[in-house]
């Protein structure tokens, strides 16, 4: 995609965009989103001389370009009203008894209709003229100004389909996301050219896992288990795989964020471009590649990636081990090892049950602190690396509290023999997040500093609450549950007050206030929201509501 020539155009257009209507409510991604409704050739010959006839073109002139080569951002997704949606499905949420919270609960279950979407027949047809790239099937968006399918959303919003019975949109968003790694050998950040160049989490395993422990649907497995090989190729890679030495001696494999992307991410170009005005040309690459990396991890952007947490041009995602993402990687070996023995497999099930043993000895050796009781990231020094090798040393685990480092309890409650993560899950470890002063009192924060960007302080998201209260709520100790229903009750509760205030449902919250959404980042508040609706019901599903308790904080 580095010289795709519609992108490249589309970047132009965005930059002009920029310089006549100013930086207020500018958003560079819906200039990269728009479909063209000519050939390419000759929109950019008339954009040539527009540019020839003025030097500064008037913002009349320029929408009327617009206008005259474009198609609405957003239009080659058509609408589609899901196949197996129903006003309120038999056996939903039965264990919300409060009439107000079931009332709403079928608000949110209702909003799957506004976001399901078919990509056209005319992306199909005519590939060169959209960024939109063509999928089989129904799509779900997460909404606003993120119009196409996103590949970690999909797993919450999929949690949230199995709780509104919605079983064959579940599966045609896996069908999908499996296409794409047919096309592309893993599975795109979104279904964009802009995003081939990186993916998201690794989540689509657990999605085919938590259908088809509903379903019991085998030819999903056996459909899923040759994408997820070849995914599992991509995030073991050289580009992604890092080796590191212990103390004992012993060397382990462990994988990192690394998007193949050196320049400006063309959804954010002008931003990049911006923040990289005071960097040297070779200092600009490896921004941009360190940006473009830290969007594959999802937490676009934090304190997390930030050598200085006050300036994001010391984003470093590269040089560091997520907990999170390796968490994710033994889940799909588990869950491919899984898959093979179901559908007679024996000798891939019997070598992913091996990879996922040493990742998991890898994590409890490099990842896990005694002294914190929980796991860490992991700071590589390329002063420690001696021919490809990185010897580990305790002073680079980074020991500041981040909501990812309490990730593995989800992979301990999928998998309860998992215990090779950890010494012995006991209560110390509940105590950990307990003191972390992780748990605000409306949801988990992101981390514990304030940056400004939108994954830290004070923002909550849906996908950090679920995994933790998921692992919490089935860790086999009713303190560990209690405190699972207890941040899941707050969670549902600022999700609603939002609700009842905005009308909307908000990409993220602000856990340290009732029913305010969260801010900061690179772009305005966004609502729809995909995953935010998927935990809502997947919390209520799991813990119902009970008549008598109240809806509001
Ligand atoms: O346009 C800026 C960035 O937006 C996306 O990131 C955010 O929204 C995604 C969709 O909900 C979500 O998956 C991600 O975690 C959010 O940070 C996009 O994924 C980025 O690649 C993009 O640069």
């Amino acid at each position: 995609t580095e010289t795709d020539p519609l992108l490249a155009f589309l970047q132009r257009v965005q930059s002009d965009a920029l310089r006549t209507m100013g930086p207020t409510n500018f958003d560079p991604k819906l200039y990269v989103d728009l479909p063209l409704k000519t050939d390419l050739s000759i929109a950019v010959t008339a954009f040539n001389s527009l540019h020839r006839r003025s030097g500064t073109i008037s913002l009349s002139d320029f929408n009327k370009f617009l206008e005259e080569f474009f198609d609405e951002a957003g239009s080659d997704l058509v609408y589609a009203k899901p196949v197996d949606f129903k006003p309120e499905p038999e056996g939903f949420l039965v264990k919300v008894e409060n009439e107000e919270m079931r009332k709403w609960a079928l608000e949110v279950h209702a909003i799957w209709k506004n976001l399901s979407r078919r990509v056209s027949e005319e992306v199909k047809r005519r590939p060169e003229r959209h960024t939109l790239l063509y999928l089989p099937g129904t799509v779900i968006v997460p909404g606003s100004r993120f119009r196409e399918v996103y590949y970690w959303d999909s797993y919450w919003v999929i949690r949230g389909l199995l709780a509104s019975k919605m079983y064959d949109t579940a599966k045609a968003i896996v069908y999908n996301l499996i296409s794409l790694i047919e096309r592309y050998g893993h599975v795109l950040n979104g279904a964009r050219t802009y995003y081939i160049n990186r993916s998201q989490p690794p989540l689509l395993s657990s999605m085919v896992r938590d259908i088809y422990m509903r379903t019991g649907d085998v030819e999903l497995l056996k459909r899923a288990l040759p994408a997820l090989l070849k995914e599992h190729s991509f995030w073991v890679s050289d580009v992604h795989q890092v080796t590191i030495e212990d103390q004992q001696g012993h060397k382990h494999c462990l994988s990192r964020y690394q998007a193949r992307w050196y320049q400006p991410r063309p959804e954010s170009a002008t931003l990049d471009e911006e923040l990289s005005l005071k960097l040297t040309p070779s200092e600009k690459d490896a921004f941009y590649h360190e940006l473009a990396s830290a969007a594959e991890s999802g937490w676009d952007f934090s304190s997390r990636w930030m050598r200085n947490s006050s300036d994001l041009t010391t984003t470093a995602t590269t040089s560091i081990i997520p907990v999170d993402l390796n968490t994710f990687i033994c889940k799909l070996e588990l869950d491919i090892s899984a898959f093979a023995k179901i559908t007679g497999d024996n000798s891939t099930s019997q070598k992913f049950m091996e990879s996922s043993i040493s990742r998991k000895s890898a994590i409890r050796s490099l990842l896990w602190n005694p002294t914190l009781v929980q796991w860490v990231d992991y700071w590589l020094d390329k002063h420690d690396a001696h021919q490809g090798v990185y010897q580990w040393n305790p002073g680079s685990q980074n020991c500041k509290n981040f909501a990812s480092n309490f990730v593995p309890l989800w992979l301990l409650a999928q998998y309860p023999d998992s215990d090779q993560l950890i010494e012995e899950f006991d209560e110390d470890l509940i105590t950990s997040l307990k003191k972390s002063g992780l748990i605000g009192e409306y949801g988990i924060a992101t981390s514990l500093s304030n940056t400004g960007q939108q994954w830290d302080l004070p923002n909550g998201w849906a996908p950090l609450q679920h995994m933790i209260v998921d692992g919490l709520a089935n860790a086999h100790s009713k303190e560990a549950r209690r405190l699972a229903e207890s941040i899941a009750i707050n969670w549902i509760r600022t999700n609603f007050a939002a609700y009842k205030k905005t009308g909307s449902m908000h990409e993220k919250y602000d856990v340290e206030s009732c029913g305010e959404f969260g801010g900061g980042g690179e772009y305005k508040p966004q609502t729809g929201f995909g995953w935010s609706n998927g935990v809502v019901l997947a919390f209520l599903e799991e813990f119902g509501w009970p008549r008598d308790r109240a809806v509001s904080c």
